[in-house]
């Protein structure tokens, strides 16, 4: 029997099973499944094979929820049993999975590497029919901003970013005067640390402290995501009555309500500053200044801007905080390597005396931890997202329909030993790129920014991540300010917080919690830190 898949993303895509999705309603069905042998292998009608079926009994509808939970395991299976290509199984879409790096560089010279992440995305969060997102689809004025605007001005960022990153970790951490240990919840504490940092640079100094932005970013992420989930499982016939009432979308729209607010109070206060000081000496070096001057058409709308800017604090945020919790927790469970971190951080700061571009650059060690601690512990399994524009045939034969959706498992690749670079593979090595990098020829390779075929933690190709180099001057220089004030732990008896999966996304336990105590800073180094 033939099923055909309903996405209109993979139109095309006809999945070639002998056997009917009814089975799963028998009686039978528990000791079919896992009596059944499990040599057979679905195909797609192109010939793809699709894994994570446990047996021929498994009725598709419960692979796909499987795949929620055990995404690791299903992409892990079709990564070492194919390799180069074959399908998965989500709720709302099959995905192309694409491992062998030379069909992905065909796709990339046949869509002259000018598709982006984002209509996926956003389709994942349900996005089309609550048109949150939309805006990043209709144009790429955020990419625009990040890459002509804030990268190049990172140096002169530090001295704002170092400012308000004391102000947000002193009002965010627990109150640790004594010399004693406390408990600390790292993610959230990250999280809204984070937030501020990102708000100072994405409004400026007038807004960026207010609650209200705060909470609308932060929960903004949360509420998009849970209503995104949760309106996947409804038909989308549904939704347009059952979103109303998820506290989530409610919520959510709060959120956007309070954004749109906000950022129409600086626009006025701008455009008048705009108007009066034509040298520009004036304006804010902040996101919102660098969207108004550079939207063109539809772009330069209020809503429009309000929203890109309330996504794009999503892009930045819990990506961002994920890493570092991360990174800390790799060195709680690995505690041999912090002492040797932090001479790093305080030579570099001795001979530097004070927070610039080459200081960042100088915390080798630390960079090479970061990007270590994201090989093993990837935000995201599934990179390089996309919708094909047309269709393609590739040099295997394998002919791609147009709007076929496809993904690199750039977590399995990263962690495949024949792809880790250094020594030792399946050791966690926090100064493996380090290392490497003092290797002839390899100076200018390895950093954590960096995005190559082995890692593609932060996505390939013309349109990988825009902000990851803000992200790691942020993170660098919020992980130095933690560790060089405070001691780190786990509590008594706990270990490192397992990570869990949902959907293509990792996370670390959120209920696992870290010890934290104040500690007495090397000499010197008090009047350079932020707090
Ligand atoms: C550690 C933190 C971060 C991680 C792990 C991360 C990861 C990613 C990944 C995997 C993609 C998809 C790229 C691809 O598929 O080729 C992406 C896209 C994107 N990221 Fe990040 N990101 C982080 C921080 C940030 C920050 C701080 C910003 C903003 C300054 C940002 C803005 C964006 C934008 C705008 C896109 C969409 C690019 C497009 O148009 O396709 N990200 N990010």
């Amino acid at each position: 029997m033939v099923q055909a898949t309903t996405h209109p993303a993979i139109r095309g895509l006809k999945v070639v099973r002998p056997y009917p999705d009814m089975v799963a309603s028998s009686g039978l069905y528990r000791v079919l499944l896992s009596s059944a042998p499990s040599v057979f292998t679905p195909r797609t009608k192109l010939g793809l094979p699709i894994v994570g079926y446990r047996s021929i009994f498994e009725p598709s509808w419960l692979l796909k929820l499987r795949f929620i939970r055990n995404s690791r395991g299903i992409l892990k299976e079709g990564y070492d049993k194919y390799r180069d290509m074959f399908v998965i199984r989500r709720w709302t879409t099959d995905v192309v999975v694409i491992a062998e790096n030379k069909y992905m560089e065909e796709i990339r010279a046949h869509t002259k590497d000018a598709v982006r992440s984002v209509e996926p995305f956003v389709l994942d969060l349900a996005g089309d029919f609550y048109h949150q997102g939309k805006v990043f689809i209709e144009s790429d004025l955020q990419n625009r901003v990040v890459q002509h605007k804030l990268t190049p001005n990172l140096g002169n960022l530090i001295p704002i970013m170092k400012s308000e990153l004391g102000f947000a970790l002193q009002e965010e951490l627990p109150d640790v005067e004594a010399e004693d240990w406390v408990e600390v919840d790292a993610i959230n504490v990250f999280a809204r640390s984070i937030a501020r940092i990102v708000a100072r640079i994405w409004i400026g100094p007038d807004e960026c402290r207010n609650e209200d932005w705060l909470v609308a970013t932060t929960d903004y992420t949360q509420n998009i995501f849970a209503t995104g989930f949760i309106l996947r499982f409804v038909p989308w016939f549904l939704r347009p009555i059952v979103a109303p009432l998820l506290p989530t979308y409610r919520s959510m729209l709060k959120s956007s309500a309070n954004a749109q607010k906000i950022v129409d109070g600086l626009i006025n206060n701008r455009e008048g500053v705009t108007r009066t000081k034509s040298d520009g000496s004036k304006l804010s070096n902040d996101i919102l200044q660098w969207m108004m001057e550079m939207a063109r058409g539809k772009e330069l709308q209020r809503e429009n801007l309000a929203e890109r800017i309330l996504i794009l604090s999503l892009a930045a945020i819990h990506t961002t905080a994920l890493t570092m919790a991360q990174a800390l927790y790799d060195l709680c469970a690995n505690p041999q390597y912090i002492d040797e971190l932090r001479e790093e951080l305080v030579e570099v700061l001795r001979s530097e005396a004070e927070w610039n571009k080459t200081t960042l650059l100088r915390f080798a060690k630390l960079d090479s931890l970061l990007k270590e601690s994201q090989r093993l512990n990837s935000v995201f399994l599934l990179t390089f997202n996309r919708f094909l524009p047309t269709p393609i045939t590739l040099s295997n034969g394998v002919h791609l329909p147009a709007r076929t959706r496809i993904a690199v498992p750039q977590y399995a690749i990263m962690n495949d030993p024949v792809n880790v670079p250094g020594e030792d593979p399946a050791k966690f090595d926090p100064w493996r790129y380090e290392k490497l990098r003092k290797e002839p020829g390899n100076a200018q390779k390895y950093f954590f920014a960096m995005t190559d075929a082995q890692h593609m933690a932060f996505g390939y190709g013309k349109y990988a991540c825009p902000g990851r180099f803000f992200a790691s001057n942020e993170i660098k220089m919020v992980l130095a300010h933690l560790l060089l004030r405070y001691d780190w732990k786990f509590p008594e008896g706990q270990g490192r917080p397992q990570n869990f999966t949902i959907d293509s996304d990792m996370f670390p336990d959120p209920t696992k919690r870290l010890m934290m105590r104040r500690r007495t800073v090397e000499k010197g180094l008090e009047d350079l830190l932020a707090f």
